[in-house]
C-alpha cells in the first residue's frame, strides 16, 4: 500500500500536509459529477484530474486521452494483471479504472488530485488512502435524476436502466463518505465542493 503523504525523515507532518491531497468524486451516475468537475477544471486549473481507462464506448463528443482512455476488454485485462490500476471496477456492463502511476506522481509532486469514479473504486480509495477525501454528491430527488440521466440523451435505454438501478444501490451508501452534497442549484453545490476542496 502506498501513502497518500510521502513521509519525509526532515518534513513535520504538517509539512507534509501541504505535499499532495487526494479527493474523491463519488455519487450516482446522471447526478452531476462530471459537469461539477469540469467546472471545477475550468476555475481551478491547478487541480489535477485523473483521466480514466474505460473499455465503454466513446459518446458523441467525447475525445480519446481528455474525456477518457477508450480500451478493449483485454487491453484492461492485461493492465489489471499487470496492477496498473490504482482501483477499478465494472459499471453497467463496462470496466473503469485508474492509472496508478500518474495519480501517485501527482500526488508526490504536491498537487491536489481528483478522482471522479463510481461506488466500488471509491470504497477501494478509501481502504488503501484512508487519508483522502471522499465526497458523495446526492440528486435532490431520484426523479431528478432519472430526468438528468434522460436529459443527457447519450445512453441506450439499457444503459439507462442499469444506471437507475445501480443508482438506488450507490445513493444508499452516501453516508459512507466523509461529506455529502446535494447537486440541486448547480452554482451552490459548487461553492460547497470548492470549500470543501480549498477550506
Ligand atoms: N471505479 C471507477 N469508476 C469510474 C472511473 N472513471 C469513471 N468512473 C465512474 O463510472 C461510472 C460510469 O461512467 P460513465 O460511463 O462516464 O457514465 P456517466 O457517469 O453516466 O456519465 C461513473 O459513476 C463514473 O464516475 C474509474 O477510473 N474507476
Ligand atoms: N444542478 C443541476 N441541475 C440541473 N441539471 C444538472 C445539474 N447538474 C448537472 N446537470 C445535468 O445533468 C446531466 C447529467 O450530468 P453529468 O455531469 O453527465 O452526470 P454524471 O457525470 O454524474 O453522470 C447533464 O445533462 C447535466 O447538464
Amino acid at each position: 500500500m502506498m501513502p497518500v503523504l510521502p513521509i519525509q525523515s526532515s518534513a513535520t507532518t504538517e509539512e507534509c500536509l501541504h505535499l499532495g491531497k487526494l479527493v474523491v468524486l463519488t455519487g450516482p451516475s446522471g447526478v452531476g459529477k462530471g459537469t461539477l468537475m469540469r467546472s471545477l477544471l475550468e476555475r481551478h486549473p491547478e487541480l489535477y484530474y485523473s483521466v480514466s481507462v474505460t473499455t465503454r464506448s466513446p459518446r458523441p463528443g467525447e475525445i480519446d486521452g481528455k474525456s477518457y482512455y477508450f480500451i478493449s476488454g483485454s487491453k484492461f485485462e492485461q493492465l489489471v494483471a499487470e496492477d496498473e490500476f490504482l482501483e477499478w471496477a465494472e459499471f453497467a456492463g463496462n470496466y473503469y479504472g485508474t492509472p496508478r502511476e500518474t495519480v501517485l506522481n501527482q500526488i508526490n509532486s504536491g498537487k491536489l488530485v481528483v478522482l471522479e469514479i463510481e461506488l466500488e473504486g471509491a470504497r477501494q480509495i478509501r481502504a488503501s488512502f484512508p487519508s483522502a477525501l471522499s465526497v458523495f454528491i446526492l440528486p435532490p430527488s431520484f426523479d431528478e435524476l432519472e430526468k438528468r440521466i434522460r436529459s443527457r440523451a447519450q445512453d441506450s435505454e439499457e444503459a439507462i436502466a442499469r444506471r437507475l438501478i445501480r443508482a438506488h444501490e450507490e445513493i444508499q451508501a452516501a453516508d459512507e463518505f466523509d461529506i455529502q452534497i446535494v447537486n440541486d442549484d448547480f452554482e451552490t453545490a459548487l461553492n460547497e465542493i470548492e470549500a470543501v476542496l480549498f477550506k
